[in-house]
């Protein structure tokens, strides 16, 4: 898909553009890149690798990472994790969150966590579902206000396996904000089957709190 086409996808509502700002300006084709990334990592924990294959991809990974070392830049002029306007933000730490619906005070959307995320017997790795829940949890506490939050806990609770290679459901909302408190939940389906769900309290920064 192409960045164009990623920006009029309905993965990203209007109302959280609105309220998630501006995204900084990219090559053309960083979405791209990031899905073939994506699609690679899927690719190296799903193959048995002979010894060559092994050789010629070590070798070319690392003639890539000669050519993007020297093009490092500071954390705020960074385009990775950055698009907010790319599935998954245009990263790779996280499976591909696709919005499919959202407002400031609750989201909706759908993922599929692919052969990279596998934790044993096809099921995700139970490291990887706080890791998106802290994504769309994160997103929604500071959808809507210039304060932003932190994620001060996250409680996260593995109902039934959360398979690998099917499309997910969802679903993030605030529950209520006390202060500098904002307590939101979410959960993850497969249809009808209750994968995990989770309660994170966010945090309000400080004027000045990294
Ligand atoms: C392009 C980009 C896209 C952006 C898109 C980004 C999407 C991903 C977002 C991910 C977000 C993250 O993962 S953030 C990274 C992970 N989180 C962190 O690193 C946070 C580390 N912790 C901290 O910095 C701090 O502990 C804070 C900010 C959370 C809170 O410290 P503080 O500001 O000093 O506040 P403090 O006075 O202690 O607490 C305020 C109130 O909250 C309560 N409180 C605080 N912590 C807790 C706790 N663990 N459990 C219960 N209650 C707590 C206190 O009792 C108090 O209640 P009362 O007495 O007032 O009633």
């Amino acid at each position: 898909m192409s960045d164009e086409e990623h920006a009029s996808a309905p993965h990203w509502s209007e109302t959280w553009r609105g309220v998630e700002g501006q995204v900084p300006a990219g090559p053309a084709g960083y979405g791209a890149m990031i899905d073939t990334l994506r699609t690679f990592l899927d690719d190296v924990a799903a193959a048995s690798p002979d010894e060559a294959i092994v050789a010629a991809l070590t070798q070319d990974m690392a003639g890539w990472s000669s050519k993007l070392r020297p093009l490092a830049v500071p954390e705020a002029e960074r385009i990775f994790a950055h698009r907010r306007d790319l599935p998954g933000r245009g990263q790779t730490m996280s499976p591909q969150l696709f919005i499919d619906e959202a407002s400031a005070e609750s989201v909706r959307g759908h993922v599929t966590f692919g052969d990279y995320y596998l934790g044993g017997n096809g099921a995700v790795h139970g490291g990887a579902i706080p890791l998106l829940f802290d994504e769309i949890l994160g997103r929604l506490s500071n959808a809507g206000t210039q304060k932003r939050s932190r994620t001060a806990f996250l409680h996260v609770d593995f109902r039934s396996i959360t398979p690998i290679g099917k499309r997910l459901q969802i679903r993030g909302w605030f529950e209520y904000e006390e202060g500098r408190k904002r307590l939101l939940k979410a959960d993850l389906r497969d249809g009808d089957t209750l994968c995990a769900e989770a309660e994170g309290l966010f945090v309000e920064l400080r004027p000045g709190q990294p």
